[in-house]
């Protein structure tokens, strides 16, 4: 018996208040590896990420994750939001925060306590923060705590991961290990990356989607330049400061 296709997604269409977000989105996901989703501002990633997720339901066409409808699929998910989105100010340490990853229904109740802890420990380890576990969420930096939102999503051993702007408010050197992490955890399942840092995405990426209400796969070994010249029209291109309308008008 062949093993479910990760995802596909067929002809989708994606409305919302008469205004056209997603149109005609045909994608394949069929194994292992990091998948970068990319675009302008505005253009509908996260909206297809949420319709992944089956928290959105397609105006038309169809999607499949692992050969069922998204929300009967949503426990072989796992979700990784931006750190930047999250308050750092919520009383609990990163070990607390990695256990809410348990806390579905079904999750909760088959698991004993003890296979519970090893899971939480395997996946603090994982994204390389088990030192840092009795740590309050306050006292980490974003980076720590990007990594720590993995360690939650990987608690649950998801088949697939969706990660949505990991790299928003981290360092280049902070971004390019997570992105690493990225690459090593796709060695066994298909990892969705949304983000607009496009050095990572064209130094890691197995393949690259570009998404403007339509989507369209970027060509094979796309650099940065040439990923924004695809979303954007234009190349890459460093602006000195002699050349800002707002200091010099
Ligand atoms: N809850 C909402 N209610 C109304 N409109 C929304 C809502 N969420 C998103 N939109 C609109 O849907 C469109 C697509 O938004 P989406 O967030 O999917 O884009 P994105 O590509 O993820 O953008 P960004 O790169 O800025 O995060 C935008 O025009 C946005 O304003």
């Amino acid at each position: 018996m062949t093993s479910p296709l990760p995802l596909s997604i067929d002809n989708l269409s994606f409305n919302r208040g008469g205004q056209s977000v997603l149109e005609k989105v045909s994608l394949r996901i069929e194994g292992p590896g990091l998948y970068g989703l990319i675009g302008p501002n505005g253009g509908g990633k996260s909206t297809l990420l949420n319709l992944i997720l089956g928290l959105l339901n397609p105006t038309s066409g169809q999607i499949r994750v692992f050969d069922k409808p998204p929300a009967k699929a949503a426990s072989k998910i796992g979700f990784v939001p931006q750190a930047a989105k999250f308050d750092r100010e919520f009383p609990v340490t990163l070990k607390g925060l990695v256990e809410t990853g348990l806390l579905g229904p079904k999750l909760w109740s088959r698991n004993s306590a003890k296979s519970k802890q090893s899971r939480v420990n395997e996946a603090l380890k994982a994204a390389k923060v088990e030192p840092l576990a009795k740590r309050a969420l306050s006292a980490l930096s974003g980076g720590e705590l990007q990594r720590g939102l993995i360690a939650r999503a990987l608690a649950t051993n998801p088949e697939m991961l969706l990660f949505d702007e990991p790299t928003a408010s981290v360092d280049h050197s902070h971004a390019a290990s997570l992105f690493e992490l990225m690459c090593k955890l796709g060695q066994h399942r298909p990892i969705i990356v949304v983000s607009h840092d496009l050095a990572q995405i064209a130094a890691h990426c197995d393949q690259v989607f570009c998404m403007e209400h339509k989507l369209w796969e970027a060509p094979e070994k796309p650099t940065a330049a040439s990923l924004a010249n695809q979303i954007f029209g234009g190349e890459v291109h460093c602006h000195r400061k002699e050349e800002c309308t707002q200091c010099h008008s």
